[in-house]
């Protein structure tokens, strides 16, 4: 089976424009999908449709064709999940919390949680009612991995980790896409979804306004993103009656934002010299970059 994860035409509407809103989108084996979008936007929303927890108004969720809500106490058996907020069962320390969720789910050998305590640094002998943010964090981790579970989904995991456990956490993710899991996360980091994930989903006003192969984004480091901005209208004017690849005009600067392949850069050059220009930067093709062109692009929703 391919299609891991299914969400057909998903809403809650929770009124004054909060919620998310017919998200379409599926996840194949083995891909780790990214989620990214402002405070608000909607992804522990959507998350949390997936997982079972919420009951949606339109649409429906889906993971290994189960449907997320009828089939929610079967899937959290088989779905590795760090939530957006972490709320521990009433048990003393965190080794007393994974040995619970181990007689849970069945595990009877614990070393791929011993393995995960060590490499996370984590106390597991600690109260959990004393841990750190970061701690409980950690503890979360070893609780969604420990399993093996083949499909993983993390909300904001990687948060109130230090960036040393911040890029051991993408490690981590990067390992179980080799092993072959199927991963959906959410996060603010850029560069922790621009290097582990295959394709990335741009949340605003709980509507997808984007979803973008990261291929596109790495693979093209042979084409710049050049912006210019023109001293006079009339050779910004001028320059976009020319044949470049223009992919963004801000015609209240004079500004235009080009494509250029490597091999075109002295046509552009040659053509800019019979021009007054302000100034010219060259943007980097980050996901960054692409989500802010993208967010500020979408009409407001
Ligand atoms: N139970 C609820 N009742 C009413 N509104 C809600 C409820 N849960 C979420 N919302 C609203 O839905 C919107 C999406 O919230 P959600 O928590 O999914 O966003 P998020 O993208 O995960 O945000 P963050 O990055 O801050 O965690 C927000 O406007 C939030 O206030």
């Amino acid at each position: 089976m391919n299609e891991i994860i299914r969400i057909s035409n998903l809403t809650k509407d929770y009124g004054e424009g909060r919620g998310i809103f017919d998200i379409n989108l599926t996840v194949n084996k083995g891909e780790v999908f990214g989620l990214v979008g402002i405070n608000g936007s909607g992804k522990t929303t959507l998350i949390r449709h997936l997982m079972g927890f919420l009951k949606p108004q339109k649409g429906y969720t889906s993971i290994m064709d189960k449907d997320s809500w009828r089939y929610a106490s079967e899937l959290k058996k088989h779905v590795g999940y760090i939530p957006g907020e972490i709320a521990f069962p009433e048990v003393k320390r965190g080794i007393d919390f994974f040995k619970l969720q181990a007689e849970y789910l069945g595990i009877r050998d614990f070393s791929r949680a011993n393995e995960l305590i060590q490499r996370f640094n984590l106390d597991a002998d600690a109260k959990l009612k004393r841990m750190s943010k970061g701690m409980k964090q950690k503890s979360a981790i070893v609780n969604a991995f420990m399993a093996n579970s083949d499909i993983i989904l993390l909300d904001e995991g990687s948060t109130g980790l230090d960036p040393l456990m911040q890029s051991e956490l993408t490690n981590l993710v990067k390992e179980e896409k080799q092993k072959g899991k199927t991963i959906f996360m959410s996060s603010h980091i850029f560069n922790e979804l621009e290097s582990s994930c295959d394709r990335v989903a741009f949340l605003k006003n709980g509507r997808i306004i984007d979803i973008v192969d990261m291929n596109t984004i790495r693979g093209n480091e042979s084409v710049k993103e050049i912006k210019i901005e023109f001293i006079g209208e009339s050779d910004f004017s001028n320059f976009l009656s020319r044949p470049f690849n223009i992919i963004r005009e801000q015609t209240e600067f004079n500004q235009a934002t080009i494509l250029i392949p490597d091999k075109d850069i002295n046509e552009l050059f040659n053509v800019l010299q019979n021009m007054n220009v302000r100034f010219i930067t060259q943007k980097p093709r980050t996901l960054e970059a692409y989500f802010k062109d993208k967010y500020n692009d979408a009409e407001a929703v």
